[in-house]
């Protein structure tokens, strides 16, 4: 397996991978991995006429010193100067709803030679994202998609007929019209195409290039994108729940923690060793593949059979920070009250609580198991939590003289706490929860080696414990409506000393309506705790009734983010 040029870090990282794909890669080897399966003279066609010649990738520099110093670190010269990107450009500006002109996107190929010295680039597109630009988001949402990333051919002697052959040969392969331009600032065409689920070689995504103006041929590329569009995105979009069941019925039986990331599994043995019927195994781990769960190796070479992704990995039993519990909980509960949909947006109240006759925390709280499994399914999400022990309010704290305590109000399981305390030996802990998560989060501090540490107290909102100098509160506002938050924030207000910082862990609605987790988790929210997701100003207004002031904000994993504030000063 290659490595997923997606995984990477950072810009430069990415850059480095991709000038080292470049030099080790050529046609012949290539085309497999993209397009599984094909050989023979579509194989040999394909190589003859598409000369691989460049791997893209989209780079957001804060000027245009530091993009040089990034190429520089990499070893790429880029020693033609840049020019504007129009498809990329317009792609972005479409994707984010921005006005084109916005977007100075621009192109440069510095020169990577193949292997045997074959003429090929990397193509970086270059959009210039100063420090709190309004660009940002689109910045860190575009480094995490890399939806601009791709592999591509330069076609020799293209003509209509030849560009026509070759799109019903990639078609034929399970390629997908993925969009496509003219740039008259190089007088070339570019075809793009999404490759098929099972390709192995980290890119998703295959660009033609011709040189000259195809403008006909690039009418036919985009008018069968536009055919197929509508209606098999619709079909993808109505066959969302059957993923959401895919991937839970794979974690309910445990099909993960019986499979490996390296050495594949004929289906029969692992039909043997689960429990399962070879058929019915056979069907959903052929629909995993193509969700990317799992990798199918065809054979010969190494064993036939399937085999885990990284992604499926998650899944694991014993995966660190493990998303199983996350997969039992919206395969479970939580996919039975979206069924009730209809009622929440009809009567603005939670589905969950007309299904289940009783609001979610209650109806977990009366039962150990569901109570257990919401509380991992939340630390399952932890990894949003890494950063937030170099927050700047836990290091002050950390740093004191007399020993600081940090208080997390409704800390569920203690994952949260336990991460800050077990990276600042000097702080102390005490956490909320209602009595039942107090059991779970004592466990949890004690196996941590932070149990000696920490005090815990079983209560409701209205105990928040005085005398803290950092308070967290973490995933617990969008539970509530707006006055049911304004009395939260009100409790932590009176609780709070002057010189106390509070941390609010939340997904933030973007403002400008930008693609985000958070409004699928405004939906969940609306449907399942009759709370909502909130924009930053939103939050800011709500603290302020409460007497305290937003100092700032900054982004966590998973498209959440850290929230800071602190008591606003006494009105003279
Ligand atoms: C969504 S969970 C967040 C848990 C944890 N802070 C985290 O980020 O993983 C919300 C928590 O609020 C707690 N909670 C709900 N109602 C509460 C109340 N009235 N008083 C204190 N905690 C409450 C629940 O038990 C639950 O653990």
């Amino acid at each position: 397996m290659l490595p997923d040029e997606t995984m990477l870090p950072d810009d430069t990282a990415r850059l480095r991978a991709a000038a080292a794909f470049v030099r080790e890669h050529d046609s012949t080897t290539l085309l497999p991995l993209l397009l599984p399966g094909i050989d023979g003279p579509d194989l040999r066609t394909l190589a003859e006429r598409c000369r691989f010649a460049h791997a893209g990738t989209l780079l957001f520099p804060p000027d245009a010193q530091s993009l040089r110093a990034q190429l520089d670190a990499c070893g790429l010269a880029a020693d033609t100067p840049s020019h504007p990107s129009v498809v990329v450009r317009d792609r972005l500006a479409r994707r984010h709803r921005r006005d084109p002109a916005e977007l100075d996107v621009r192109i440069l190929r510095p020169q990577v030679p193949g292997a045997a010295g074959e003429r090929r680039a990397v193509e970086v597109f270059a959009l210039t994202v100063p420090p709190h630009s309004a660009l940002e988001p689109i910045a860190a949402y575009e480094r995490t998609r890399r939806h601009e990333a791709h592999l591509a051919f330069e076609i020799e002697r293209p003509d209509p007929l030849v560009l026509r052959g070759l799109c019903a040969t990639l078609a034929r392969h399970g390629a997908r019209p993925d969009g496509g331009g003219y740039n008259p600032h190089e007088n070339g065409t570019v075809l793009y195409f999404t490759t098929p689920a099972d390709s192995s070689c980290g890119y998703r995504r295959l660009e033609l290039y011709a040189h000259g103006d195809h403008r006909g041929a690039l009418a036919d590329h985009l008018g069968h994108q536009a055919e197929r569009q509508p209606a098999e995105t619709l079909l993808h979009l109505l066959t969302g729940a059957w993923t959401t069941q895919a991937l839970a019925s794979f974690a309910r039986l445990r099909l993960p923690d019986a499979m490996d990331t390296r050495t594949a599994c004929r289906t029969e043995d692992l039909a043997r060793l689960t429990g399962t019927h070879p058929r019915g195994l056979d069907t959903l781990l052929r629909y995993l593949v193509m969700l990317g769960a799992v990798a199918h190796d065809a054979g010969p070479g190494p064993q036939e059979g399937f085999r885990l992704t990284a992604l499926g990995a998650l899944l694991r039993t014993d995966e660190p920070a493990s998303m199983r519990p996350l997969a039992l909980m919206y395969g479970g509960p939580f996919y039975r009250s979206f069924g009730g949909l209809d009622h929440a947006v009809r009567t603005g109240l939670p589905a969950f609580d007309h299904l289940f006759g009783e609001n979610h925390f209650d109806h977990f709280a009366r039962d150990p198991e569901l109570a257990d499994l919401f509380d991992r399914s939340m630390a399952a999400s932890a990894r949003m939590f890494r950063p937030l022990p170099a927050h700047p309010a836990v290091t002050a704290a950390a740093r004191a003289s007399a020993p600081a305590t940090v208080v997390d109000v409704a800390g569920g399981n203690g994952e949260l706490l336990g991460q800050v305390l077990t990276a600042h030996p000097g702080l102390r802990g005490i956490l909320l929860e209602r009595p039942h998560a107090v059991e779970a989060a004592r466990r949890l501090l004690d196996s941590a080696g932070c149990g000696a540490r920490c005090a815990y107290r079983a209560g409701d909102f209205a105990d928040v414990p005085s005398g803290g100098d950092v308070y967290l509160l973490s995933r617990v506002l969008h539970d509530w409506d707006d006055d049911r938050c304004r009395e939260i924030l009100r409790h932590c207000a009176r609780a709070m000393p002057a010189h106390a910082d509070l941390l609010i862990v939340e997904r933030l609605l973007p403002a400008d309506g930008s693609p985000s987790l958070a409004t699928a988790w405004d939906l969940h929210m609306l449907c399942n705790v009759g709370g909502r997701e909130r924009t930053a100003a939103h939050y800011a207004r709500l603290l302020a009734d409460a007497g305290l002031d937003l100092r700032g904000h900054a982004p966590l994993p998973l498209d959440a983010h850290v929230l800071h504030a602190r008591k606003a000063p006494p009105r003279p």
